[in-house]
């Protein structure tokens, strides 16, 4: 039996838990609150986050992460992204010499401006061959609800993504393999922001052009800043691309989408942080995007205009007009 640790008992990280052990694998979930894993190992549910979710007997929780990782094949990282370079520091020394680690988070460092892969290889001090990727239009509460859906599962070693897509395809979820791992993630962590564009006009009151030509201007942008750092462009035309831009920008269960609907009702920056109680990585991730956007020349006007309102306090109206005076150009360029 494979067996994988997952480390975060949020919406994410316990939904893929479920997903592995109905997969087949022997699956600990790594959490940081005794009370919530005593839930877990006594209900075989999450309450705080998937209270509707029946876990198979197959996942145990645990706050001990050198028990999580004891002869696991796969460490799954789902965190915060802001918070994994400090946890991962002290994860890394209890690491098998051959676990693989595979990212499920959709975000950007601040500061450094590194993606999750990234911080991952410098933290575990390991090869790009030894972490991989999940990112798709996976919604946690339609998973949990076990409904169908697909992924990508991207490693830049062939064989370790064919040993993931195995380790978690079940009859409800359906990995692809990609070795595009650039591309997976800049998809991932970018769409979070182009979903807060979109709330803010579904906020606002406004209709489906608008927020049409947020998601396929939001692609271009993407595209245009991965393609600068060598990602695949077919990748953007697929699941961790298009397919997830549109789960974000369409469903009221994101939470990125439903941060941004807040602020375009007119809620302080404050009052919607207030309201938001899981993570929505793109309120953090929308500075780190502009700032490596800006470190490689790639003009990504939408996410800087979400970072406006976000960081700046600049009124949505305001903020939405400089984006449609922009000087007139080509479709592409
Ligand atoms: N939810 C979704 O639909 C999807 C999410 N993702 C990505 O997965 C990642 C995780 O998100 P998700 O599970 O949804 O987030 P949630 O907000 O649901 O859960 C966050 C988890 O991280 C824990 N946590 C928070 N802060 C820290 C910290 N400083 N140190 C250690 N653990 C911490 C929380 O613990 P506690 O409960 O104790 O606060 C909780 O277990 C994100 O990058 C997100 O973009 C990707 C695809 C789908
Ligand atoms: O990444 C997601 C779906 O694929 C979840 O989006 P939110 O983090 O906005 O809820």
């Amino acid at each position: 039996m494979t067996r994988c640790a997952v480390f975060g008992t949020g919406s994410w990280g316990t939904a893929f838990a479920m997903i592995l052990a109905d997969a087949g694998c022997e699956v600990t979930l790594w959490g940081r609150r005794q009370e919530l894993v005593d839930a877990i190992n006594a209900t075989h549910v999450n309450p705080d986050y998937l209270p509707d979710t029946r876990l198979a007997e197959t996942v145990r929780a645990t706050t001990d992460p050198a028990e999580a990782l004891a002869g696991a094949e796969f460490a799954v990282l789902a965190v915060p992204s802001q918070t994994l370079r400090q946890n991962l520091a002290a994860w890394a020394p209890l690491l098998g010499p051959d676990t693989v680690l595979v990212s499920l988070m959709k975000g950007i460092e601040l500061g450094t401006a590194k993606r999750m892969s990234e911080v991952i290889q410098e933290v575990a001090k390991v090869g790009p061959e030894r972490v991989a990727v999940v990112s798709g239009p996976n919604l946690a509460l339609e998973i949990a609800n076990r409904q169908p859906a697909a992924s990508v599962v991207a490693c830049t070693d062939e064989l370790i993504a064919k040993r993931l897509q195995t380790a978690c395809h079940t009859p409800y979820f359906r990995p692809y393999t990609n070795t595009d791992v650039v591309g997976c993630e800049l998809g991932g962590a970018v769409k979070n922001v182009i979903g807060l564009a979109v709330g803010m006009a579904d906020g606002m009151g406004l209709g489906d052009n608008t927020k049409a030509t947020l998601m396929t201007r939001g692609l271009a942008e993407i595209t245009r800043l991965g393609l600068t750092l060598g990602a695949d462009p077919h990748t953007f035309a697929g699941l961790a691309g298009m397919g997830d831009l549109v789960a974000t920008c369409s469903s009221p269960l994101s939470r990125n989408h439903t941060f941004g609907t807040n602020l375009g009702r007119g809620m302080t920056v404050e009052e919607t942080i207030a309201a938001t109680k899981q993570t929505a990585e793109g309120v953090k991730s929308c500075e780190s995007v502009l700032d490596l956007a800006r470190r490689h020349g790639v003009d990504m006007p939408i996410v800087a205009a979400v970072v406006d309102v976000v960081h700046h306090g600049r009124p949505t109206q305001e903020v939405l007009a400089g984006l449609m005076a922009r000087s007139a150009k080509p479709e592409r360029h």
